[in-house]
């Protein structure tokens, strides 16, 4: 169990924000860390792997203190076993794939990284250079090569926010079944609610610098829609008079739509509003694609 109770005052776009995390993330389960741009999501990632200095608190794993700003504790990245995977796939371009991996274990045990590899479906990429990876391959290797660290927490920096959408969709399937096997706690930072669904057991979302609510993505996000049936978060594209009526085109994630408005719901949208798009009775028709 990863146990974190930390502080620290954050500057923020508009002002300081006083950051205040205290949450349990059990072994097993994965974690989304979620909330708008700049409110301290990849801080907490960082503080956690010892790459920032909280102000106080405390940082345990499975009874292991490895930040306590009273007892002047503070384990160097090294000593923390924390698998790290960022936005920009950082491998090592000299290396070999097979190499990558080796270079990120205390032990180098060329069998282990191989079976990693192996579980993972990448045995074919393990003598190929990065450069000649696609960036979904690259992301793959990324996480092979946090999960060689044999860590205690896999951490997740918006890992897939790079790759177009069927790439990142294929690889949350890989992402989860990755989680499953190797029973981390994982905590991931994504701002996609779909992707968040998907894959979290548990969703931490941070507001104002600290905890606005916690619990299953159900929880969380239905609770907040509680009379409508469904409800999706977008932004207005555009929006025009035609005839009588307003029609708003809505981005909700990959895909387009348009909405029929009176003027007065019309008049306060511009291109760029974040809209909730939601309806209480209809009939949808669900079709595979
Ligand atoms: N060491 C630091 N000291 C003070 N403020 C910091 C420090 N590191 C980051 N910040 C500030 O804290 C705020 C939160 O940054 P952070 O990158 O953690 O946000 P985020 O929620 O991950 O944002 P995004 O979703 O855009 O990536 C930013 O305004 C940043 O400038």
């Amino acid at each position: 169990m990863l146990k974190v109770h930390l502080f620290k005052k954050l500057q923020g776009a508009t002002g300081v924000i006083d950051f205040e995390v205290k949450c349990d993330f059990e072994k097993g389960v994965f974690w989304t860390i979620f909330g708008e741009s700049g409110i301290g999501k990849t801080t907490l990632l960082r503080m956690i792997a010892g790459l920032e200095t909280p102000d106080s608190g405390t940082i345990e794993m499975d009874g292991e203190v490895w930040f306590d700003s009273t007892k002047g504790i503070n384990l160097t990245p090294q000593k923390r076993r924390v698998g790290f995977v960022f936005q920009n796939y950082a491998l090592f371009e000299h290396m070999s794939v097979l190499e990558n991996l080796l270079f990120a274990q205390t032990h180098k045990d060329a069998k282990k990284a191989e079976k990693i590899l192996h579980v993972m479906g990448l045995d074919v990429l393990k003598n190929r250079l990065p450069s000649t990876l696609s960036g979904g391959q690259r992301q793959r290797i990324a996480l092979a090569r946090a999960i060689a660290q044999e860590p205690k927490v896999l951490l997740l920096d918006e890992p897939l926010s790079a790759l177009d959408a069927l790439t990142r969709s294929r690889l949350q399937d890989e992402l989860k079944k990755t989680h499953d096997i190797f029973k981390l706690a994982t905590l991931m930072v994504s701002h996609d609610r779909s992707e968040v669904f998907k894959l979290s057991d548990q969703v931490l979302w941070l507001k104002e610098g600290k905890i606005f609510n916690q619990g299953s993505p159900r929880k969380v996000f239905l609770s907040q829609h509680s009379t409508s049936k469904f409800a999706f978060e977008g932004e207005v594209l555009d929006c025009e008079k035609r005839d009588s009526i307003y029609v708003a085109t809505i981005g909700i994630g990959n895909t387009i739509v348009e909405v029929v408005l009176d003027e007065s719901e019309a008049i306060n949208l511009t291109v760029g509003t974040s809209v909730s798009v939601s309806t209480k009775a209809f009939a949808p028709i669900v079709k595979i694609i």
